[in-house]
């Protein structure tokens, strides 16, 4: 879509994400993953301002996100310095702050010729807990209000780091590339390469990059990028930085893959809220070692587990296929979810049957390596959740442990209904979220006006 400027102010949304399969082997580039854009989305309004400067060198920029009890982060940025970002007040954002260090080292912008930048961001719903908060709308979009810090709401796991990286570096892109086109190859191509940096920087780690790949482009199919390509840039102190990061950039084959998919008609995501305080780090560090200690064995599970998990991607892309070469099968074949009673097409089956065998072989590590992919609670919901009418199959998102589970269910199950007033249910929070197959997306600025 090309550029919705009014007035100079654009908007910028980027989707949430649940990784349906290929946790941990994603790690590896060589394995693939089935990662699901979601329906809870990370906004940014970015404008110019054009209030007086200090001197003509200095320059601001303004970040608030007022949903969270009035949270601002605010910097100063000069060339000189190699644009790092000098924190002005007490408030500290990790995200924020690389954000800025990539894409300003990256453009290089003459800092005595731009007005300062204000951007205020809005996040939906899904990403957080909703406790103590009062909505606020304007008849076309609605957001939580919190009475707390965003240091201090509980976070459902959806990836707000990545959403918020995503459209931050797409806001200061469009300053100063003002043609960005968010629907291009070439426009995401560059989202997506500055906010792997910068996620990278702030998270101190380089993770699969799997959240800000969905962020970026969609629901995908993924392989990550080799992790050197971000261990290798010098330091962004170094007078190399800027050379460095735009070869990196634009002139790198990061030999990603990001395969648009979408879920078959008439079935949807479910993802029901469990719990807080997911340690992937140290769930990841666990693994990790169990791979070392128990090679070649270790290589035959993720092999299974891989098998699985191309199965799983297959049928549901085989389902696709079967409803638009013979839809009334295809209803049919939806109506045996539904009536659980009824003969299983071998479709369906293939998908339980991968599932199961994913969710099997992360039982075993998660029995031999110490690290609770898949905890007996998270089973017995599971088991208990694919036994009702309308679920198809079940699993732990991403790293798994006690946060969420993820079902997929078909569009006439009513899961809060069926699961009301079931104690084994008692702990799980639905929530109101679905697959989307867009990633970044500009928004109308004035949809964001006029919130109360
Ligand atoms: N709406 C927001 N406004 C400002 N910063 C945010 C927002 N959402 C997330 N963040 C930043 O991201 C951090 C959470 O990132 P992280 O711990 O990686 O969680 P997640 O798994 O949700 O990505 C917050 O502490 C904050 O710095
Ligand atoms: C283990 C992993 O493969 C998947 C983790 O997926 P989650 O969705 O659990 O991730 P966080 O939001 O970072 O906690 C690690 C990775 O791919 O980086």
């Amino acid at each position: 879509m090309p550029n919705i400027n009014t007035g100079g102010v654009r908007a910028f949304s980027a989707p949430g994400k649940a990784l349906l399969a290929g946790g941990y082997l994603v790690l590896e580039p060589k394995y693939g993953s089935y990662v699901v854009a979601l329906s809870s989305r990370m906004h940014a309004v970015v404008r110019r301002v054009e209030a007086p400067k200090a001197s003509p060198s200095s320059f601001v920029v303004n970040v608030r996100s007022s949903q969270f009890n009035g949270d601002e982060w605010e910097y100063e940025l000069e060339a000189s310095t190699n644009y790092q970002p000098i924190q002005q007040g007490l408030s500290k954002n990790p995200f924020i702050e690389k954000v800025l260090l990539t894409v300003f080292n990256y453009f290089q912008p003459d800092l005595t010729e731009q007005e300062n930048i204000s951007i205020e961001i809005y996040s939906d719903p899904g990403y957080h807990s909703q406790a103590e908060t009062k909505v606020k709308s304007n008849g076309v979009k609605s957001f939580l209000f919190h009475s707390k810090s965003i240091v201090d709401v509980p976070k459902t796991g959806l990836g707000s780091s990545a959403g918020l990286v995503t459209v931050l570096v797409t806001a200061f892109i469009s300053c100063f590339k003002p043609d960005l086109d968010v629907s291009s190859y070439d426009g995401m191509r560059l989202i997506h390469n500055l906010a792997q940096v910068a996620h990278c920087q702030a998270q101190g780690k380089i993770g699969s990059g799997f959240d800000v790949a969905a962020a970026v482009y969609g629901s995908i199919t993924y392989n990550r990028f080799e992790p050197s390509l971000i261990e290798q840039l010098p330091d962004t102190s170094s007078s190399e930085y800027h050379s460095s990061l735009v070869s990196l950039i634009d002139k790198t084959d990061w030999k990603i893959k990001a395969s648009r998919v979408s879920l078959p008609p008439r079935l949807r995501l479910i993802m029901g809220d469990v719990n807080n305080g997911s340690e992937t780090t140290k769930l990841v560090a666990k693994v990790s070692e169990w791979y070392k200690a128990h090679y070649p064995v270790s290589l035959e599970i993720y092999n299974t587990i891989d098998n699985a998990n191309t199965r799983f991607v297959d049928s549901l892309r085989e389902l696709t296929v079967l409803c638009d070469k013979d839809t009334p099968a295809y209803e049919a074949l939806i109506e045996t979810i539904n009536d659980k009673g009824r003969e299983v097409h071998p479709l369906l089956q293939k998908i339980i049957t991968s599932v199961n065998v994913i969710r099997e072989n992360f039982r075993t590590i998660t029995k031999q390596s110490g690290a609770d992919i898949e905890p007996e609670v998270q089973t017995a919901l599971l088991d208990a959740a694919t036994d009702l009418p309308g679920v198809l199959t079940g699993i732990v998102p991403g790293a798994g442990g006690y946060d969420a589970i993820c079902l997929i269910t078909t569009d006439s199950c009513n899961i809060a209904n069926e699961t009301n007033h079931d104690p084994a249910f008692s702990t799980v929070n639905w929530l109101d979220l679905s697959q989307q197959d867009l990633g970044i997306i500009e928004e109308k600025p004035n949809n964001y006006e006029n919130l109360s």
